[in-house]
């Protein structure tokens, strides 16, 4: 059914491209970050960086998706070593699914501890404002109700287990701190928590089907992250996501309003500096609690 379905990269692939990677640079990154569509900045607030094109990096897949700079950023985030992801991949670009989430399994061998993802979604959840925050506490994995999961294929035990648990995916150690965080910048009125719901894309959803994933729990709905999460958690890292809200799902069948990219890349701008302060944040306080595994 997924033909490249066991062509994902083996172990001593990803450990040659970690080797490459540290071999060029003298940071031994603990958190990994993922910045979702228009939210490339992240990377900008990165001390001393050492940046590589995904085309110059042995085995990287390319991005190929706008608002996404296709660049692996490593540099200290408040003293904290880190590796950004200026760009991510994502299934409908055409990748398998296990070439999308190679990266964290790059992460793992670098030496992360913890990840943390962002994305642009849509807002399922009527509360739901554009700018809102949503601090991810589940997900709901349509694209793996059919089958298309990152860990199908043979199993590499030096990476994780057969049957990984995900129940416990999103740390809720970092949930709370990140609500602590979040409160402490003034940031409360526009962080919210919610489940996140990924779809192959790139279409946006119907009318119909967005009223569907909200009756079924969703408060958001995107084209990424969870993928990420499962090899994440696989491996061993901790794992903290966050949805920035860029529109409004479209639940009805009198509204105007168009799901469309530049509304996604736009709301990223307008909340780049406040992501950015809180991510970092969350950051330097892992070092505080020394939490990072
Ligand atoms: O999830 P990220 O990479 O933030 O991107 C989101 O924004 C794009 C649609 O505008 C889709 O790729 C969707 O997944
Ligand atoms: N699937 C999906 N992905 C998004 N990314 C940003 N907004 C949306 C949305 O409304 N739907």
């Amino acid at each position: 059914m997924f033909p490249e379905s066991s062509t994902g990269y083996s172990y001593e692939d990803c450990q040659s491209t970690a080797d490459w990677l540290l071999s060029q640079t003298a940071v031994q990154p603990l958190v990994g970050i993922v910045c979702g569509s228009g939210m490339g900045g992240l990377a900008d607030g990165l001390k001393d960086p050492v940046a590589f094109n995904y085309k110059d990096i042995p085995n990287f897949p390319q991005s190929t998706v706008h608002g996404h700079a296709g660049r692996l950023v490593f540099g200290t985030l408040k003293g904290i070593p880190c590796v950004c992801m200026q760009g991510r991949f994502h299934l409908y670009e055409g990748y398998a699914i296990q070439k999308i989430t190679m990266p964290m399994r790059i992460f793992k061998i670098l030496g992360v501890k913890t990840v943390i993802l962002t994305n642009a979604a849509g807002g399922l959840n009527q509360d739901f404002k554009v700018g809102d925050i949503m601090i991810i506490k589940d997900h709901l994995n349509m694209p793996g109700f059919a089958g298309n999961n990152p860990l199908t294929g043979p199993n590499d035990e030096r990476f994780g287990l057969r049957f990984p648990c995900m129940s416990d995916a999103y740390d809720r150690e970092l949930q709370q701190l990140a609500l602590d965080v979040g409160s402490e910048l003034g940031f409360s009125d526009f962080l919210r928590e919610g489940v996140y719901c990924v779809l192959g894309g790139p279409s946006f959803e119907t009318i119909a089907e967005c009223r569907m994933l909200n009756k079924l729990g969703a408060d958001a709905v995107g084209m990424s992250t969870v993928h990420e999460v499962i090899v994440a958690r696989h491996c061993g890292m901790r794992v903290f996501a966050l949805s920035l809200i860029t529109n409004k799902a479209v639940m009805d069948y009198d509204s105007e309003e168009k799901a469309n990219h530049e509304e996604v890349l736009q709301t990223g701008k307008h909340r780049a500096e406040q992501l950015e302060r809180l991510v970092s944040t969350i950051v330097a306080r892992l070092e505080h609690n020394n939490n990072y595994a």
